[in-house]
């Protein structure tokens, strides 16, 4: 947000009206997903203006709406009330409340908030219809769809999202004053204990192991795993605008499977911890030369087992394998094991424990071949989201990590990091490590 010193009002003022202007001019009503840099400059202008002039106890009771708002939205998804608002029309507040099997009254109360933050919009009156009981109060009113609200729908990618922000960091937030007093005030030094699991009431299992007690926020996990929309989500694997540019596996690829003999199946690409699949679908996309029978799915057994009935297209020839990368890596002799996303959610030393796995399964004999960690990194100056999933990670019992951090996590673990790479757009990095 930038400190009191550096804000000048009518510096800010007339920046957001030159941006604003150059906004108006290059965008079409109703087209939102244009110029996007421009819509964050304009936004944060505007938001960091309000930070700055609103009377101070208005921002403080700001965040009181957001944490309202976040409830309101947060049990719409799980009720799925969103989808039942047409994109191109409204609902009354009645017909939603029958199709949610809840109180009308209710209903309206948790409507209004979103109404009155402008994530939903008012609809037309309506007279009265044949379904609407003529003496409820809520007969004429109605809602619709807001530019926002859409994204709340069960269909599109950012509402597991959502659903998984308030599961990993509204709920344990909430009970960070009774965590920290019953386990002192210091970062989970592991992975049971953790805000996290003590926030969903099994406070002595490990993130995932708390996840399988609830099969459905672990679908909803797991389908966040694959929306583009999250950090590290959107990855560009080959060319230019690559933080690092994987071509080089596939001409290497073409020469590994003659390397390894079919008959002792050695993979090429390991995608340790892989989720459904997601980050090979887009290297097998952009990786000329590698196939998809080279690469290797690994993760634990209920992913891997919705992986394998979700699989078509270019993912139906994977190898897939049930593999928990806290044991031994049983297929060694690999080119390329990835790990994205996943370190960020351990402490040091369960991170060099998986790392360690990984250094044992490289090939002695192959100077080529690497573990790749790609994930969102700690910024010098870190912005409000890195700082967000930071200590999002806290409640997990992991954490973001800087250049230096993960050099001495892969030392510890018996791998030389031979490259660095960053992407200046956000915060996303790779770090190329080689056997030591
Ligand atoms: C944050 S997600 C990242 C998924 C994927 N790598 C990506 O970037 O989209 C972490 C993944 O690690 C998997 N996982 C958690 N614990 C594991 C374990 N012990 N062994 C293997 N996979 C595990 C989870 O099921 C999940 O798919």
């Amino acid at each position: 947000m930038g400190s009191v010193q550096d804000f000048h009002l009518v510096t800010a003022a007339e920046n957001l009206l030159k941006n604003a202007k150059k906004l108006a001019a290059a965008t079409a009503p109703g087209v939102d997903d244009n110029e996007p840099e421009l819509r964050r400059c304009v936004a944060s202008t505007a938001k960091k203006i309000a930070f700055m002039t609103a009377p101070r106890v208005d921002v403080v009771k700001e965040d009181w709406v957001t944490l309202a708002e976040v409830g309101a939205w947060n049990i719409f998804i799980e009720w799925e009330a969103f989808d039942f608002i047409p994109l191109n029309g409204y609902i009354s507040i009645v017909d939603l409340a029958r199709e949610l099997d809840a109180q009308e009254s209710l209903v309206a109360r948790i409507a209004n908030l979103l109404l009155a933050t402008g994530k939903l919009l008012p609809g037309p009156p309506v007279a009265s219809c044949s379904s609407t009981p003529p003496q409820s109060p809520y007969a004429n009113i109605t809602i619709r769809h807001s530019r926002i609200s859409p994204l709340y729908m069960t269909s599109h990618p950012v509402s597991p999202l959502c659903t998984v922000a308030v599961g990993n960091a509204m709920r344990p937030f909430a009970r960070w004053p009774d965590y920290f007093d019953i386990y002192g005030r210091c970062e989970p030094p592991e992975q049971r204990f953790t805000p996290f699991s003590f926030a969903w009431d099994c406070p002595d299992l490990e993130p995932w192991e708390v996840k399988a007690e609830y099969p459905d926020y672990a679908s909803a996990f797991a389908r966040s795993m694959q929306s583009k929309e999250m950090v590290g989500g959107d990855t560009v694997l080959v060319g230019e605008e690559a933080v690092y540019d994987m071509a080089w596996v596939g001409e290497e690829a073409k020469v590994f499977c003659n390397y390894k003999p079919w008959e002792n199946w050695t993979p090429t690409l390991v995608d340790v911890g892989g989720g459904l699949g997601q980050l090979l679908q887009d290297v097998l996309r952009d990786v000329d030369g590698l196939r998809p029978e080279q690469c290797l799915l690994q993760d634990r057994r209920e992913v891997i087992d919705k992986a394998k009935d979700n699989r078509d297209g270019v993912l139906a020839k994977v190898v897939m394998m049930e593999q928990d990368f806290h044991e031994e890596q049983p297929l060694k002799g690999g080119l390329v094991y990835i790990l994205r996303r996943i370190l960020l959610d351990y402490p040091d030393e369960a991170s060099v424990n998986i790392l360690q796995h990984l250094a044992d399964a490289l090939p002695d004999d192959n100077p080529k071949a690497r573990v790749l960690i790609m994930e969102e990194r700690l910024l010098e100056v870190p912005t409000t989201q890195n700082c967000l999933v930071d200590v999002v990670m806290l409640n997990l019992g992991g954490k973001l990590r800087n250049e230096a951090m993960f050099r001495e996590l892969a030392t510890a673990a018996g791998l030389r990091v031979v490259g660095f790479h960053v992407s200046h757009r956000t915060s996303n990095c790779v770090v190329e490590c080689a056997k030591a």
